[in-house]
């Protein structure tokens, strides 16, 4: 995982890595302040396991897998990665492991910019209800994940803006009182 300011640049390709000049990361720690949360999960023998103890210790009932390309999804994949990429909340966590190629999750920061998080395979990230985000491929055009989902998936992502979604207002409490 890698994250850091993103350049602000809405007119060149979104699948460029958009870095701001000067480079300007981003700690866990700061994602952290934004009830961002990232696990490091290696690919290894193990890995299945320390997902279902992140999964038992958070409540995580059901899962499934998503493969975002051209190949895997046909017809419906520029219409998906339009939605994916548009500026929107769920009213549920988002929680997202690689299991294969890469992309980036951009999320707002206190200040309302951009805060971009790329994520290659073995990133475990999890994203609180109610905050603003989107989501593009880079420019390998593949990524393979598993999504963890508490109880049933709420599919349905809020576009912004929805400020005065409940869930939306329950996370800039919860992100002042981590303040
Ligand atoms: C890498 S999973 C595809 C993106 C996605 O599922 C989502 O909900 C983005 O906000
Ligand atoms: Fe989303």
């Amino acid at each position: 995982m890698r994250a850091y300011h993103h350049d602000g640049d809405n007119t060149a390709d979104q699948r460029l890595p958009h870095e701001y000049t000067p480079f300007s990361p981003v700690t866990p720690e700061e994602l952290g302040r934004l009830g961002v949360l990232y696990w490091r999960i290696e690919k290894r023998d193990d890995w299945l396991e320390q997902i279902n103890a992140v999964a038992q210790e958070r409540s995580y009932r059901n899962r499934d897998v998503i493969k975002v390309s051209k190949e895997a999804m046909g017809d419906v994949y520029e219409s998906k990665l339009k939605t994916f990429y548009e500026e929107h909340l769920h009213e549920d966590e988002e929680i997202r492991y690689i299991l294969d190629g890469s992309g980036y999750f951009d999320v707002r920061d206190e200040q309302d910019r951009w805060i971009r998080i790329a994520l290659t395979t073995g990133d475990l990230l999890v994203l609180p209800a109610g905050i603003y985000h989107r989501f593009t491929l880079d420019s390998n055009n593949y990524i393979e994940a598993m999504r963890l989902f508490k109880d049933e998936p709420k599919w349905t992502p809020i576009n912004r803006p929805a400020d005065s979604n409940p869930f939306r207002l329950s996370y800039l409490q919860s992100v002042r009182t981590t303040v």
